[in-house]
């Protein structure tokens, strides 16, 4: 099992301070690369101390004492560093449940249920009703990231990789990937420049044909990936084979069985296993549920050694023990151990450039002269660089006052990607702040059209106006509905995305608090919560649209509930919607099947992306085309199913967009702004009705 080798990317958090790391201070070394190693807090601990240029132990236990992460979040709890969550037992109503009109009572919901997926903005925390209320300090969405981003050797990793793939083929697979962003095989097949000088700083004439010879290795070890995990499915028989086995006999781990429950009783009382020992078991387990039948202690159930395997991968990963088991039962064993070690690991460094102001050749040579290391993110993307470093603010260069570009996750590119706005339409934006998704929209409109920004957190619309207007971007409305009044408020629209609030289980590398403070309950609102908003965002769709008639619909979750469960939910709801492909070039199918449950299968067109995998936080996109309502198609069902319930009732087949509803609103603007301005607005015009 690898603990990954390749941390070269700098976390975006330490670079507030310290002095400059050294050169490999983000390169893991390759012995460190099993559960042998320093547990993840060790690991996010190793990357603070050698910011700060201090020295780390190498067998010491994640917290640092001889425990796992468990013991210290319950500490952590009292210290308030961690928001711990009430866990309520709620009935699982995840999937198949009917969302109820009205609306839920979010009020009651704990702090930090959504998660936002930009990251240049942290998680909404708070509940819909305290949006007004809320913290003006809030506004650190585009943080600028300050001080250098840590320097690492590109080079001598891939040798290294080159390496590890041939002597520990069954070994690891985040171990011997690049940190370059992932694309498809297709995307680096047609490369003919793998001999491409890779050595020394990337400048703009080799920067295309690097990215190119990293693509391609990327994409050769994500097929090896792909192989061993099918390889892993396969439960590998050959115990020769198995690099894991070989390693825990020279542990003296043939010995290893799994602990009695008076065992557990007495770990408990003694403050939960060491952290050695969480660590062997841990592999242990994986290697009995690779082979259940030949390697597993006789009389024990392979549901005793999941347990086991989760109660451990949540102490030493520090996660809640619900948690843990959910994203657990999203992959096979042993990828379940990679998505967790990935998520101990920052992802990369990237921006967008704002095509409204510059081109990507010419940011990045203007970067390239500040000190800034960088180099395309991949061929799925033609505005996107990755940043490896930096010699200057990246968040605070004068091409980033000037918006030249947005600090923006690799991720947050694709459901906007996906939408493919087209100049001159009417988009909206549903939930829209801090803007990252809403400026690449202006941009792919040319400045054209317009694109109505909303969001229901007042405060971070303030936040979401400021990146408006630094980017230049002239098209956008800025305005703060709960996405449900949608489409009340006004509709007709192109083109809707509905970047959701969410668990941000996807982003866990970024905000661990998610690791402990998501409870049952909380994904039981949010699914409910997200299911009314994709209604709305469907109804807010104009089927008559020349150009679209497009809803994307997308999370920074990785959880079932959250993603193909509500888009089946609304296939099921508005039979007038199917999903279509989503024209991202890479990314996993949607579940089709999941834990008893059966969705459509067009749910195969949604697509996932996992930190394991993709090398960029973990996301999911769906695309739907909404088409004419025909008068069979609208069953009583789905009146009654629907948030908008009364707005269908007063004019259920009429909502599309109508301007002159609008022009009350228009005339009271412009009252306002000649007050503003300090001139005298004409008097009312009466309405024959008043
Ligand atoms: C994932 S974030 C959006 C990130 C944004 N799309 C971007 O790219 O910068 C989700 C947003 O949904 C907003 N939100 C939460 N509940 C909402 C609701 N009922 N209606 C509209 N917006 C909502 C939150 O305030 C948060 O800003």
């Amino acid at each position: 099992m690898g603990r990954r080798a390749k941390n070269k990317q700098a976390a975006p958090q330490p670079l507030d301070s310290g002095p400059t790391p050294t050169s490999k201070s983000g390169k893991r070394k390759a012995d460190d690369e099993d559960f042998g190693a320093p547990g993840p807090s060790k690991k996010l601990k190793d990357v603070s101390n050698k910011v700060k240029g201090q020295s780390t132990s190498k067998t010491g236990a994640p917290n640092g004492k001889g425990q796992p992460q468990k013991a210290q979040n319950e500490k952590k709890g009292k210290n308030k560093e961690v928001q711990s969550e009430d866990e309520e037992d709620v009935e699982d109503g995840s999937g198949w449940e009917d969302v109820d009109e009205e609306e839920i009572d979010l009020k009651a919901q704990a702090k930090s249920l959504f998660h936002d997926s930009d990251d240049e903005f942290p998680a909404f925390q708070g509940d819909l009703e305290e949006f007004e209320g809320e913290d003006e300090n809030d506004e650190d969405d585009d943080e600028p990231l300050r001080g250098p981003v840590q320097e690492f050797d590109f080079d001598s990793d891939e040798e290294e990789d080159i390496q590890l793939i041939s002597s520990k083929a069954k070994k690891s697979k985040q171990l011997e990937r690049p940190a370059k962003i992932i694309p498809t095989t297709s995307d680096a097949s047609d490369s003919d420049d793998s001999d491409e000088d890779e050595g020394g700083k990337v400048t703009m004439s080799n920067m295309e044909a690097r990215s190119r010879a990293l693509d391609e290795a990327a994409a050769a070890e994500a097929e090896l990936d792909a192989e061993e995990l099918r390889q892993a499915a396969l439960e590998a028989d050959d115990d020769d084979d198995d690099v894991d086995m070989d390693d825990d006999e020279e542990e003296g781990e043939g010995e290893f069985r799994l602990p009695t429950a008076s065992e557990k009783e007495e770990e408990k009382a003694q403050g939960g296993p060491d952290v050695q020992t969480v660590q062997h078991r841990m592999r242990y387990c994986v290697r009995v549920l690779g082979n259940f039948k030949k390697r597993a202690e006789k009389g024990r159930s392979r549901a005793e050694y999941i347990e086991q395997l989760i109660s451990d991968i949540a102490s030493y990963y520090g996660y809640n023990e619900f948690l843990a088991e959910k994203l657990f039962q999203l992959f096979p064993v042993a990828e379940a151990i990679e998505f967790f070690e990935a998520n101990e690991v920052p992802r990369p460094v990237t921006i967008r450039t704002n095509t409204l102001r510059t081109r990507r050749r010419d940011l990045a040579q203007a970067l390239i002269n500040r000190g800034v290391n960088l180099e395309p993110i991949g061929k799925w993307t033609n505005v996107g660089l990755q940043v490896f470093e930096s010699s200057v603010p990246i968040g605070a260069t004068p091409e980033y006052l000037a918006g030249h570009y947005m600090l923006q996750a690799a991720s947050s590119f694709l459901p906007v990607i996906a939408l493919s706005p087209q100049p001159n339409e009417r988009v909206l934006d549903m939930a829209s702040a801090p803007g990252g998704k809403t400026t690449h929209i202006a941009a792919l409109l040319q400045n054209t059209g317009v694109v109505f920004a909303n969001d229901a957190n007042k405060a971070r619309t303030k936040s979401l106006t400021a990146n408006v207007h630094r980017l230049g971007c002239k098209n956008v409305v800025v305005c703060s509905y709960d996405g449900r009044e949608f489409p009340k408020v006004m509709g007709g629209f192109d083109r809707v995305l509905l970047d959701a609030p969410c668990s941000g289980t996807g982003v866990i590398s970024k905000d661990s608090s998610v690791k402990v403070n998501k409870s049952e309950r909380d994904f039981t609102l949010l699914s409910h919560l997200q299911k009314q908003l994709i209604l709305c965002a469907i109804d807010s769709v104009s089927p008559e649209s020349k150009t679209g008639g497009y809803l994307v619909y997308s999370t920074c979750s990785v959880t079932v509930d959250e993603n193909e469960a509500v888009v089946d939910y609304a296939l099921r709801k508005r039979p007038n919607v199917k999903l279509v492909d989503t024209g991202l070039s890479f990314g996993r199918e949607g579940f089709t099947r999941y834990r008893g449950k059966v969705f459509s299968p067009s749910v195969s067109l949604t697509r996932r992306f996992y930190p394991h995998v993709h090398n960029m936080d973990g996301f999911f996109v769906a695309k739907l085309k909404v088409e004419r309502r025909s008068k069979s198609s609208s069953t009583a069902e789905d009146v009654k199913d629907t948030p908008m319930a009364g707005i269908e009732n007063e004019s259920k087949e009429d909502l599309t967009f109508d301007p002159d509803e609008d022009r009350a609103y228009i005339e009271k603007a412009k009252r306002r702004q000649m007050k503003a301005k300090g001139l005298r607005p004409p008097p009312r015009e009466v309405s024959p009705e008043s």
